[in-house]
């Protein structure tokens, strides 16, 4: 007897948790296409056991049932599954980045055996499509479930133990605080980079120097401005009443730097950035968090050609366990900033010796 699992929308966050799923004992992975194109490619990617076009024959025997389609399709899935004689026991979650509508939706529905807890796995990329799927997408990072009164723990745990696969962090959250507090740390931010981006754009279109110079600050800020339209379409929309009033916070957040400006105020501007800079500084930057949980060096590297692979097979040479290496601001000519980082502390510890034995400028 294996347990089945049932994928709904097997893109960037369905393709994962299929991956973190697939090939463990006792598990099969049937994934729900909505287009025959789609379940070709995720049988070809590897990335479930089973596909099909037929929600029923996706559904009907499924333990679990993940949908992991756009906002904007939760309920109608919802609903339609509910209308099914759908295996009793059988758990229903979801990965939308709303949480509330979903809630109040699974609710009003008649699920009888059946169990309905919605989840968030806090983790995610500007990239969507089942390419842009990792089985190691949710190492570290927290998942969020929505458990409504009277859901029985059993089901509660059994879904919380499937998702070990995931290597995430469950967190216990009700709906609408999830909502609140993901409005602002997410939602919040999607608009500002792409706000940001259009205002820059504008300003390019009648001199091209604004994106030639663009450099590391505005590619730091603005990388998730590249996300998917519709998945952001959906989000902000569904949770629209929350992303007005944090408009209104920001607008009043802009305006105090407006004012700052006007009255040429640089101590009120100096305190700002070292209020930011002390709360930023004390996220979670090491542990489990939605900034990656990955320990950081900064070096100054010359612009020399194979100047990574040297520095990476030193650092391999000592069994220093390197997790990525990324060139900051390098141009022709102009020593660069290379950003090395580790997964363990006593690696970035070892490394940095190492590094300015070697003569190297390092920063923590
Ligand atoms: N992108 C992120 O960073 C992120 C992180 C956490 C949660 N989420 C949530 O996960 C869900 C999926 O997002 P994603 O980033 O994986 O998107 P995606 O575009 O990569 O995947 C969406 C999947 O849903 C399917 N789909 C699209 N439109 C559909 C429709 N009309 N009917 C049926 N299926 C449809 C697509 O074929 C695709 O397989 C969303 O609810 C999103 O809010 C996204
Ligand atoms: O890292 C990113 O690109 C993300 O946008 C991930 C992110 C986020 O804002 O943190 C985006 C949407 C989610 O629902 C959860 C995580």
């Amino acid at each position: 007897m294996t347990t089945k699992i049932a994928i709904f929308g097997v893109g960037l966050i369905g393709g994962s948790l299929a991956l973190c799923f697939k090939g463990k004992e006792g598990l099969t992975v049937v994934g729900h296409a909505h287009r025959p194109e789609s379940a070709t490619k995720y049988l070809n990617r590897g990335v479930v056991d089973q596909a099909t076009l037929s929600l029923e024959e996706a559904a009907l025997d499924a333990d679990y049932i993940f949908l992991c389609v756009p906002v904007g399709r939760l309920e109608d899935y919802l609903q339609q599954l509910s209308k099914l004689p759908l295996k009793p026991g059988c758990i229903i979650t979801d990965v939308g980045s709303t949480k509330a509508s979903i809630a109040a939706c699974a609710l009003t529905l008649d699920l009888p055996g059946v169990h309905f807890i919605g989840g968030h796995p806090m983790a995610g990329s500007e990239r969507s499509g089942v390419e842009a799927a990792s089985s190691l997408l949710f190492e570290n990072a927290y998942y969020v479930l929505t458990p409504p009164p009277g859901v029985p723990e059993a089901a509660y745990q059994a879904l919380e133990s499937l998702l070990l696969h995931t290597r995430a962090q469950i967190v216990r959250l009700e709906p609408e605080r999830h909502d609140e507090i993901v409005g602002a740390i997410s939602h919040l931010p999607h608009i500002i980079a792409v706000a940001l981006v259009n205002q820059i754009q504008a300003y390019d279109n009648s001199d091209s120097l604004y994106s030639t110079l663009a450099a590391g600050g505005f590619r730091d800020i603005t990388r998730i401005a590249s996300s998917d339209p519709i998945i952001w379409r959906d989000i902000l929309l569904n949770n629209r009443s929350v992303m007005l009033r944090l408009l209104k916070d920001w607008n009043d957040e802009v305006a105090s730097f407006i004012h700052l400006l006007e009255s040429g105020d640089g101590e009120g501007i100096e305190s700002a950035f070292h209020e930011a800079n002390h709360f930023r500084s004390q996220l979670p930057e090491r542990r489990k968090g939605m900034i990656a949980p990955l320990f950081d060096l900064h070096i100054d590297v010359p612009d020399h050609p194979g100047i990574i692979g040297r520095i990476a097979t030193e650092l391999g040479d000592q069994g220093i366990n390197l997790s990525n290496v990324q060139i900051i601001e390098s141009r022709e000519d102009v020593p660069g900033i290379m950003r090395l980082s580790f997964r363990q502390e006593n690696d970035m510890e070892r490394a940095k010796v190492l590094l300015q034995e070697n003569d190297y400028t390092v920063y923590m």
